[in-house]
């Protein structure tokens, strides 16, 4: 969805929008993570921030969109990190020319010829060198640099000398704990990716986890960065072995953003019926929230459908739609291991009863495959499992 998600009116998240807010108004000092389910509203959110809530005199923001991306090597990445220029302008006279055109860069300016110097020399040491230098002049111009990373686990099994992801994750440590020099917040869909780099403890007390939960899924999450950390520890890399060391004693600070809750739900219903001019019975909310609970992705589809279709019809569909695809789901896990299939309806039936489960009252692999088809949502911190939305919930009902 990007940043060009502009014109949307954004409902809410005043208590998610202070927090950040009031971190970025400190000292840099940890990593945050911002997590959620898919569709939750993460990128919407950051958005809101960069766009309406963030003082533009005194900010400067990087915003590094990974979804779109194929990053599969050395320079892929350095693509996504810098945004050429030619001429002897310095950076920091490109950045003060162009920032207040846009809410946010997409790039770190970089010398045509200095790029092809990091694009030669293929090490990370090089690259955050240069950007150290940029942030370091931001500073000196006054301003506060904050770097945001959306879909970071899609470099999660990616290397170059080492992973990657234990480069970039040391490097924003320095930026952080270290040097105060540039906020570092990274967003990610992908439970899994978050449970990793909570339980691996890589980073633990440099990090802060800000979850935004959302409904239902659009995307597959990354799976690479499992056996990519444990192979890296079991082969003794040395980016790992540092990180070991150097994150042994630190735990991360969580901040979760989750689903509207029903209230702020019905509120949100409310706000866009306003703006499309229609009006909601107490009835009509009752019975959209009973469908697609608070994932405001739904709720903007049901609303939005409205305007041309009668709502039984719409919520009927929408239904049928997840059911199907679970059904096809469960047919194909049937058809390639029926023991798993076993396992897997054990473990969907445990919501027949509860929208929420503790997590560890789904088997390891069960949960994990479950969370990477997009069926299940893991909270790491909360020691939580649910659904991906209330849609895929009633599904599993409805299914089995
Ligand atoms: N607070 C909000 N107010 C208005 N619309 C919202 C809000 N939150 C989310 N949305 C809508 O829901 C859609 C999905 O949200 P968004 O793309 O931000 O989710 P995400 O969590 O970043 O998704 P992904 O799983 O792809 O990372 C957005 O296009 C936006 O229109």
């Amino acid at each position: 969805m990007g940043i060009l998600v502009i014109f949307m009116k954004f409902f809410n998240r005043e208590k998610e929008i202070h927090k950040i807010l009031s971190i970025i108004e400190g000292e840099p000092n940890l990593i945050y993570f911002i997590y959620g389910s898919i569709n939750s509203g993460k990128t919407a959110l950051i958005n809101e921030i960069i766009n309406n809530r963030l003082d533009k005199n005194k900010y400067i923001v990087f915003y590094f969109d990974l979804r779109e991306i194929f990053i599969s090597k050395y320079d892929d990445f350095i693509e996504v990190l810098f945004e050429e220029y030619e001429g002897d302008k310095s950076p920091i006279e490109v950045i003060k020319a162009i920032i207040n055109d846009l809410p946010s860069l997409y790039g770190i300016p970089i010398p045509k010829n200095t790029l092809n110097e990091i694009f030669k020399k293929k090490t990370t040491k090089n690259v955050f060198r240069y950007i150290t230098n940029v942030l370091m002049d931001i500073k000196r111009e006054g301003k506060q640099p904050i770097i945001i990373i959306d879909e970071l686990q899609k470099i999660g099994d990616m290397k170059i000398n080492g992973f990657l992801i234990y480069e970039l994750f040391n490097y924003f440590v320095s930026l952080t704990k270290h040097k105060h020099l540039c906020h570092v917040f990274c967003l990610s869909s992908d439970s899994l990716f978050i449970e990793r780099v909570y339980n691996e403890a890589m980073l633990e007390d440099r990090v802060d986890y800000i979850l935004v939960d959302d409904h239902r899924g659009g995307y597959a999450p990354s799976i690479g960065i499992l056996p990519q950390i444990e192979s890296g520890v079991a082969f003794g890399n040395p980016a790992l072995e540092y990180s070991n060391r150097g994150f042994a004693s630190m735990r991360g600070e969580y901040i979760l953003v989750d689903d509207f809750d029903k209230e702020t739900a019905l509120k949100f219903m409310d706000f866009l019926a306003k703006e499309n001019n229609m009006s909601l019975t107490n009835e009509d909310k009752e019975l959209i929230y009973n469908y697609v609970g608070g994932k405001p992705v739904l709720i903007i589809k049901v609303i939005d459908k409205l305007r041309y279709e009668n709502l039984n019809d719409i919520l009927d569909f929408m239904l049928k739609d997840a059911t199907q695809k679970l059904k096809y789901f469960l047919e194909d896990v049937k058809e390639e291991d029926e023991e798993l299939y076993k396992k897997v309806v054990d473990a969907l039936k445990l919501f027949k009863e509860d929208y929420e489960i503790e997590d560890i009252k789904i088997p390891k692999k069960i949960r994990e495959f479950l969370i990477k088809r997009n069926i299940l949502f893991l909270n790491p911190i909360e020691g939580i499992l649910k659904p991906q939305s209330f849609l895929v919930w009633n599904a599993i009902k409805k299914v089995l």
